[in-house]
């Protein structure tokens, strides 16, 4: 489990984190939800520790993050910025020698999947298939956890629903997933868990799908209600 506990960060003077708390389960996606610029990629730079914080801390299974979690978990950033001038192959290979946990087989599987040809270069790909490649390129590590900075963001309905399809595939299985959006309509039957980000703190955090079946609420009618109180 990843536990963010009263995180806070500061930018100069600007809070952009109050004292953020939330859970992240293996087995489970989790959506951290807010609108442009409320702190989303900043909790994920948090949880990876890539940015000091000024308060709080991250537990990753229990314990502080620190060098050996990297072999749990990986960062999958938004819009390709990996490896631009390599093909697809060269990328993999790179990744292959960069880490242990390289998963060759599960590549190919879903180079397959995306139909993407290995000796394509990256920087010619298309935005919805450099939005693949990273998924990829995160998917083949074999870890227990995943963070995608708006995996969906930008991407045509068509390409959406083929990462989609891997997110429900025996490609993520049990890992824990913490993906962020501002924009959930089109994702929401993928969400297990969902945490509503605004003005630096954590204003509701539920399972979605017990918030359906308990109060028949979607994921979008309990954004109307909180973020119009
Ligand atoms: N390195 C930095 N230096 C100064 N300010 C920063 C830095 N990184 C982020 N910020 C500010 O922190 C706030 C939160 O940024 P962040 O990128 O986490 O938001 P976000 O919710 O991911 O936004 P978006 O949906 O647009 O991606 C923004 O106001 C941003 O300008």
């Amino acid at each position: 489990m990843i536990e963010v506990k009263d995180v806070k960060k500061k930018f100069g003077r600007k809070h952009v984190l109050k004292g953020v708390s939330f859970t992240a389960n293996k087995g489970e996606i989790t959506c951290v939800i807010g609108i442009n610029g409320v702190g989303k990629t900043t909790i994920l730079n948090a949880v990876m520790n890539l940015t000091p914080l000024n308060g709080g801390q991250i537990l990753i299974d229990g314990e502080k993050i620190n060098k050996h979690s990297y072999e749990k978990i990986t960062f999958i950033p938004d819009a390709i910025t990996m490896m631009p001038s390599m093909t697809i192959r060269e990328a993999m290979q790179f990744m292959d020698d960069f880490y242990d946990s390289w998963n060759q087989q599960r590549a190919t599987e879903l180079l397959g999947f995306f139909k993407l040809k290995e000796n394509e270069k990256i920087n010619n790909l298309s935005k919805g298939n450099r939005a693949k490649i990273n998924l990829l390129l995160g998917l083949a590590l074999d870890v227990d956890y995943l963070l995608m900075d708006e995996p969906f963001s930008g991407i045509d309905i068509f390409s959406r629903e083929q990462i989609a399809d891997v997110f429900t595939s025996h490609l993520v299985e049990d890992r824990g997933v913490i993906i962020t959006t501002h924009e959930i309509s089109d994702i929401e039957h993928l969400i297990d868990k969902s945490v509503l980000l605004d003005d630096g703190v954590v204003l509701k955090e539920f399972n979605t799908e017990d918030m359906r079946e308990m109060e028949g609420k979607s994921i979008v009618d309990v954004m109307r209600e909180v973020y119009q109180q």
